[in-house]
């Protein structure tokens, strides 16, 4: 893919993760994951024939080893891995099919960092190109981008990625797998993100990291820390002007 790769001197490119970074954990978990949870088994009663469902369908079940499990034990095993939040793709799918729904009926709505909007619209007026890497499905990402409280900021964004798509966010093979994707060499990208098992394996690759570590973040995520990544509580100290990003002082 180097025929697309952007030349040397190219704005960095920038790859976000949603939870934890541009958006409160706590109010995905407490917003969306019980709606996701009130609606999977009308969603699989109402839209069981949808290609994307039984695609979904069939990966829970060989992921539980339950060839012929029914729509009832389907929703078992989804709502267990919410409960462990475990960034299972079939999970993410589905969830993000529902999620898209009450979106467009304004049942649900999105959060945003105060610093993250007007970052990311700075960014994109500088010329960077932005990206977002979630274990939220693109489906998910796109009604939630679509649908912030200042409206859709979808247009400043270059493509999405999730791990259908990419791959697992702890595993380099996914970031080169952008990386390759997006037409661009790993040292003109960078990867903000509030897990560090997810900046290793950017780092891995190549990848610039920052470690976003909010001070209202949930446990385990704040406890953990980001390791020895560089790390900021606020977009705003990002400086992107160079041929590497900077931590300007707090
Ligand atoms: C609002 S998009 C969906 C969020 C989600 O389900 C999720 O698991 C986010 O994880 P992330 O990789 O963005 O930390
Ligand atoms: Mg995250």
């Amino acid at each position: 893919m180097s025929s697309g790769t952007n030349p040397i001197d190219a704005p960095l490119t920038v790859v976000v993760d949603i939870e934890g970074t541009t958006s409160a954990t706590g109010f995905i978990t407490e917003q969306l994951y019980p709606y996701s949870r009130a609606h999977f088994g009308r969603w699989l009663d109402e839209h069981g024939d949808d290609p994307d469902v039984v695609r979904a369908v069939e990966a829970v079940r060989e992921l539980i080893g339950e060839p012929d499990a029914d729509d009832r034990r389907i929703v078992e095993a989804l709502n267990g891995w919410l409960d462990r939040d475990e960034k299972v793709t079939p999970l993410k799918a589905l969830q993000g099919m529902i999620w898209a729904e009450g979106f467009a009926s304004g049942e649900l709505t999105s959060h945003f960092y105060p610093d993250a909007i007007p970052a990311l619209r700075a960014w994109h007026a500088a010329g960077h190109r932005l990206y977002i890497f979630s274990s939220g499905s693109v489906a998910a990402q796109r009604a939630w981008f679509g649908s912030s409280p200042e409206g859709s900021l979808l247009p400043l964004f270059s493509g999405h990625f999730d791990t259908e798509n990419a791959g697992p966010k702890r595993v380099a093979d996914s970031y080169r797998a952008i990386a390759a994707r997006i037409g661009e060499l790993p040292e003109r990208l960078v990867f903000l993100s509030d897990v560090v098992d997810e900046l290793d394996a950017a780092r891995e690759a190549g990848w610039w990291t920052i470690g976003v570590r909010r001070p209202d973040a949930d446990e385990p995520y704040y406890d953990r820390g980001v390791g020895d990544h560089p790390e900021t509580a606020t977009f705003a100290r990002l400086d992107l002007d160079g041929d590497r990003p900077i931590l300007r002082e707090p």
